[in-house]
């Protein structure tokens, strides 16, 4: 099996090319290929598919070639990665298999639109965040409240008062299954000035990781609600570097560097 790995703003990802749908790709192998210390070590896959060859998007097949298909590090499914898209575009157009500009990737939460060039950031139409209410969190025994933020993904933003640097995310923080039954991001973000947050983050699936493009845009969501400005850009500063989130009346962006970093062929051991 051919892999790349790339990671955006230290998000990493194992990259499986495989435009004709043929690999099986069970739960067990995305969790063995991911773990950190017996596999290659990600926080999640992705597959690399062609949108009419899977069911899944078939909607989408029309209006996108590529389907992102999308693994958390213990194997379960997502519907969005933000990061995620943006190592694929840069994947696709490494690859030579799409061209540098505009074009549109495939995903279980809906299409996803992506500008970028032969080099440089890639930015990404990530939708407009679906609001929910209020919600709490516990971590570390410690209760934190945030915004319920549906990126395609479910998330609980919170800012806090803690410096998060300081907050231990060892442990799979508690949370609300009646209002979460699939199971929730969890951001925590000290707003640090004027539209800049620093921003930490456990992940559903993959534990706590360095950056999550979902997770910043819900970042952004929920800190612009507490500031009153519910538009404009937000820099999202994370343990892998930074992103930039655009909020307007319509849709959201992020942007940030995606890069490819290694590639070779994976042997299963028996
Ligand atoms: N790291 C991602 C989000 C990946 C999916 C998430 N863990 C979930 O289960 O919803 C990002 O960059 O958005």
């Amino acid at each position: 099996m051919k892999f790349l790995k790339g990671h955006g703003t230290e998000n990493d990802f194992v990259i499986i090319p495989d435009p004709d749908g043929e690999i099986d790709l069970s739960a067990a192998l995305v969790a063995e290929i991911c773990d950190r210390r017996t596999g290659l070590g990600a926080d999640g896959v992705l597959r690399v598919v062609r949108s009419k060859v899977s069911p899944e998007v078939s909607e989408q097949a029309g209006q996108t070639e590529w389907f992102m298909d999308y693994r958390n590090a213990d194997g379960s499914m997502a519907e969005m990665c933000g990061n995620g898209v943006r190592v694929f575009a840069r994947y696709l157009v490494d690859a030579g298999l799409a061209e540098p500009g505009e074009f549109g990737i495939a995903t279980r939460g809906g299409i996803r639109k992506v500008r970028l060039q032969a080099e440089g950031d890639v930015t990404i139409d990530m939708g407009r965040p679906t609001v929910y209410g209020e919600s709490v969190t516990t971590v570390a025994g410690q209760e934190y409240t945030g915004l319920h933020v549906d990126m395609g993904n479910p998330h609980l933003a919170c800012a806090i008062g803690d410096p998060v640097v300081q907050l231990d995310l060892t442990h799979q923080p508690a949370f609300d299954p009646g209002v979460f039954p699939s199971g929730v991001n969890i951001e925590l973000f000290n707003a640090v000035g004027p539209r800049r947050a620093v921003m930490r983050v456990f992940e559903r699936g993959s534990g706590e990781t360095r950056s999550c493009g979902t997770g910043a845009v819900a970042t952004a969501v929920a800190a612009a609600h507490l500031s009153g400005e519910v538009t404009g850009e937000w820099i999202v500063e994370v343990a892998g570097g930074r992103l930039t989130v655009t909020l307007d009346e319509e849709t959201s962006y992020l942007s940030g560097p995606a890069v490819i970093v290694a590639s070779g062929d994976l042997t299963l051991a028996e």
